[in-house]
């Protein structure tokens, strides 16, 4: 049956979608799983926070690889992915990505060109993971395309229903449209100070919204330093914090994630 295929999506900006997606995927590699992370985001933040510091030198990335589907010169399988000492594999994305969301608006059968290079990869892993970018432009609409299950990162310290809505909306329609697979892991509340009656309200706000209708995940990502400084480290919170409060949060969600 292959990889269930993750999505970590929310076109609001900054809201730990490459931490979790990170984190998660190393947390899966943890528990033995075989696991592929896909940046999905010209920023190649994911990519950076790996470790690999000069994205924008890599030959083979996302983007050549859609490139090919696009011009029906496939790379050889495996082209471009990189394995991390941590466990993982990557196929990392650099600024040409970019370029791609304006590439795929005239190409045939758009929405499912990621969906046609992940299904050559399902076999190689357990899980795969796509990182994805702050928008709701035609890359995360393919990311989509090609996912079993979306976990919606949500900043605990700023909230706009609208916005949940409006992603909500675009899910069900990929869903209706182009992958009947699709379902909503998940709601991740993230970066959470639950000090602050401010943090606490807005858990409750999303339970007063959602219970019911989508999974609020039980284990809260705290708001740390220490998971801040993960991007610039090049490495996990599982290495950078091992014993931190952060560290222990993912490796529970891990779990919580694996469960199902
Ligand atoms: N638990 C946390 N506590 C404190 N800071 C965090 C935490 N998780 C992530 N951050 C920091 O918040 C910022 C945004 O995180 P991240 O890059 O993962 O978000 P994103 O949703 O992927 O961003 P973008 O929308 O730009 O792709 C980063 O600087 C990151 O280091």
């Amino acid at each position: 049956m292959g990889a269930t295929i993750y999505c970590l999506c929310n076109q609001k900006g900054g809201c730990a979608k490459t931490v979790s997606s990170i984190s998660i995927g190393i947390g899966l590699a943890r528990e033995g799983r075989r696991v592929l992370l896909v940046d999905v985001d010209s920023q190649g933040s994911m990519t950076a926070s790996l470790g690999y510091q000069q994205p924008d030198q890599m030959e083979t990335t996302l983007s050549t690889i859609l490139s090919g589907i696009i011009m029906d010169e496939p790379l050889p399988p495996g082209s471009g992915i990189l394995h991390h000492e941590e466990g993982v594999d990557l196929l990392p994305a650099n600024i040409e990505l970019s370029g791609m969301e304006v590439t795929l608006v005239n190409t045939m059968s758009r929405e499912t060109i990621l969906r046609q290079y992940l299904n050559t990869m399902r076999e190689e892993y357990d899980a795969i993971i796509l990182d994805c970018m702050p928008s709701l432009g035609m890359l995360t609409i393919n990311a989509l395309a090609a996912a079993d299950q979306v976990i919606i990162p949500v900043q605990a310290q700023y909230l706009s229903i609208k916005g949940l809505e409006q992603l909500i909306r675009t899910i069900a329609k990929v869903k209706r449209q182009i992958n009947t697979h699709l379902s909503i892991a998940g709601i991740l509340i993230t970066m959470a100070d639950m000090r602050t009656n401010y943090a606490k309200d807005i858990v409750e706000l999303l339970h007063m919204n959602y219970d019911g209708k989508l999974r609020i995940f039980e284990n809260i990502i705290p708001l740390s330093v220490r998971a801040a400084e993960t991007s610039a480290a090049g490495k996990s919170i599982y290495l950078h914090d091992p014993s931190g409060k952060v560290a222990a949060a993912y490796a529970a969600l891990t779990k919580e994630v694996i469960r199902g």
